[in-house]
């Protein structure tokens, strides 16, 4: 595995009926480094993803994994720098987990049908291993819980070798236990990681720079202790955002209280 650098320069994107969902943003993540997308219900997190992925194509703009623009590759050579875990769970329930992840290994297969070689046997029993999915390898999605399903699907875009991972709301039904494990692969991976999440102290503890979204708008980019400020959060999700600072692990912590008095945007 290795990592690529991501730069997004001027991209927007609306739709059929001319309704700007992302207005023209840019930024630049150096090789490794993981972004958090944070921002209310509706601010285009998950807008902004699948420009990334290679779903939605710009409006304006360009996105370039390792400097390369995105739709200048084939959709196969996409697909081997860049993976996506989404938050549809999968409906290819008559599929085992084995077989699942195997599909990760799709775009390094020449030709379609192609045998799963050595290297592939390999590469699948790694992450197996590593989301701790070797127990349920025989066992159909259909036969899973919602969180063995997640571990599944980020099973399945580390087989496919990526060198950009994009993740939409990872840690959705997660319990506490898998939440945990799943940030620390996030932050252990040798990857480039672009992840939208909810949680807010979650993002600030495993993200090296938050990007913050709010109506389309990006409206704060760079490390978490700065963007996420209690007069920034406070604004952009409307409540009073509190910052407090946690014996004894002595770590920041945002607490948040319904608006007493009303913010306008
Ligand atoms: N293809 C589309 N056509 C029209 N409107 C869309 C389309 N995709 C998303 N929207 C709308 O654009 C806005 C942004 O959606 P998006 O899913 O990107 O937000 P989000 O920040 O991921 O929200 P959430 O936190 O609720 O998941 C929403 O109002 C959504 O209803």
């Amino acid at each position: 595995m290795s990592a690529a650098s991501l730069t997004v320069d001027g991209v927007s994107w609306a739709t059929r009926t001319g309704k700007t969902l992302v207005h023209p943003l840019s930024f630049a993540l150096e090789p490794g480094r993981v972004l958090g997308i944070v921002g209310p219900n509706g601010a285009g997190k998950t807008t902004l993803l699948r420009l990334l992925y290679r779903y939605h194509r710009p409006a304006s703009g360009r996105v370039a994994v390792n400097g390369d623009d995105i739709w200048q590759l084939s959709a196969r050579v996409a697909a081997q720098r860049i993976a996506a875990v989404l938050q549809e769970q999968p409906s290819d329930f008559a599929l085992t987990v084995g077989e699942i992840v195997a599909l990760g290994r799709t775009p390094h297969r020449r030709g379609f049908g192609g045998s799963t070689g050595a290297r592939d046997q390999q590469i699948i029993t790694q992450v197996l291993d590593r989301l701790d999915l070797h127990g349920l390898a025989d066992r159909h999605l259909s036969a899973l819980s919602g969180g063995e399903r997640q571990r599944v699907m980020v099973a399945r875009a580390l087989a496919q070798e990526p060198h950009l991972l994009i993740l939409d709301e990872p840690t959705n039904h997660l319990d506490i236990r898998h939440q945990l494990e799943v940030l620390q692969l996030i932050r252990d991976l040798p990857l480039t990681i672009a992840t939208s999440l909810h949680d807010l102290n979650l993002a600030a503890g495993i993200c090296d720079t938050i990007l913050m979204l709010d109506a389309g708008r990006m409206v704060g980019f760079g490390a978490p202790q700065t963007v996420l400020s209690e007069v920034a959060v406070s604004r952009v999700f409307r409540v009073d955002a509190r910052r407090e600072r946690l014996a004894p692990s002595n770590t920041d912590h945002l607490s948040f209280h319904l608006q007493t008095q009303g913010y306008t945007s």
